[in-house]
């Protein structure tokens, strides 16, 4: 159950008062999702009741929600699709509750589609290549806090906890990716806000409808391109094997390719770059299992998957950007 912080309807009469949203007359807690605290909220103004998600947050502090926060509302208001947040009387969109930071955001429509088919990846596609275009004059600036910075700082503190073999391969990667961040290729790479973390369980749908996306906690200034490669590591693979399906690439890279065309730049940094989304989740795994938090109560997410996708970004050759039909 992902709910950390108990939170009562009670504790919420005087705390709805900031919020133009009426009063709170239901809440339950959301059990999926392993970083926060997630409701659902249902609030009355007169006869009308109106759906949202109440999130507190567990992990991160009050100087590094406004970027999140504050993107989902840009692209909002840009018409991409994702929930958008409630500002409080005063205009802050994230207010303590319990102590700990919290927000209300928009309840989006619709169920995770966890067997993806070409039709999802191209609605995904689509939707990626609009949100980066729609975030480009975002004002605000946080890199992505789990970009090479942290691949560098964690490798340290998981390596004692793997094989020799595992720890060699592990390093060799991360001393291939500080070169390639170093490299110019990677330095012509377009870069902006970007979601980071797009996962099937991020994305809702209505049959084959993209409806929305969601779980902007991850987000920051990175490369398009490495946010591509995290969401086809993602939707366009086979789950046992990780190897990549033609056809899923396909379709969302077409999908994408058609709203922001692709440079050279970006063409050769491709299998780089596919590497480069395999380990930081790899890492990210590995760190959550060898060294989990002490409010952490739910089994942490198979770090071997990332591995083995991994292995497979480096053994078979990437389709080209620029290739494919
Ligand atoms: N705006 C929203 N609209 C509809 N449902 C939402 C919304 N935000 C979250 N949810 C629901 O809450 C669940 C948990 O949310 P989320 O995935 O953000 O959890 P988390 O713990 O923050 O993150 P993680 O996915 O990293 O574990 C989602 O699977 C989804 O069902
Ligand atoms: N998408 C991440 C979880 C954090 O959102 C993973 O699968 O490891």
């Amino acid at each position: 159950m992902a709910v950390f912080t108990a939170v009562t309807l009670d504790d919420l009469t005087q705390w709805m008062k900031q919020f133009p949203l009426g009063q709170a007359v239901a809440l339950k807690g959301i059990a999926s999702g392993i970083e926060n605290s997630n409701f659902f909220l249902t609030t009355q103004r007169g006869a009308e009741r109106a759906e949202y998600v109440l999130t507190v947050f567990e992990n991160l502090d009050f100087d590094q929600l406004p970027f999140y926060l504050q993107l989902m509302r840009h692209l909002a208001e840009r018409g991409i699709p994702v929930p958008a947040p409630v500002p409080n009387a005063v205009g802050d969109l994230v207010v303590p509750l319990h102590g700990k930071p919290a927000a209300i955001v928009s309840k989006l429509e619709g169920s995770s589609q966890m067997d993806p088919q070409p039709v999802h990846c191209a609605e995904v596609g689509t939707m990626l290549a609009r949100m980066h275009l729609a975030a480009s004059d975002f004002p605000m600036q946080q890199p992505n806090l789990r970009g090479l910075a942290w691949w560098q700082a964690t490798t340290p503190l998981v390596l004692p906890y793997l094989t020799p073999a595992n720890a060699c391969f592990l390093h060799d990667e991360v001393t291939f990716q500080t070169e390639f961040a170093a490299s110019p290729v990677y330095a012509q790479l377009p870069r902006g806000p970007v979601h980071a973390d797009l996962f099937r369980n991020n994305v809702m749908f209505v049959g084959e409808k993209l409806t929305g996306c969601f779980d902007f906690y991850f987000a920051g200034v990175d490369t398009w391109l490495f946010d591509l490669a995290v969401t086809v590591n993602d939707w366009c693979i086979d789950l046992d094997s990780g190897e990549l399906d033609e056809a899923r690439v396909n379709a969302l890279l077409a999908s994408y390719r058609a709203v922001r065309p692709f440079t050279d730049a970006e063409d050769i940094a491709w299998q780089p770059m596919l590497r480069a989304a395999a380990l930081r989740f790899w890492l990210s795994r590995l760190y959550d299992f060898y060294v989990p938090r002490e409010a952490e109560m739910l089994t942490p997410h198979d770090p071997t998957h990332f591995e083995r996708i991994l292995r497979e970004r480096i053994a078979t050759p990437a389709p080209r950007l620029a290739n494919f039909e």
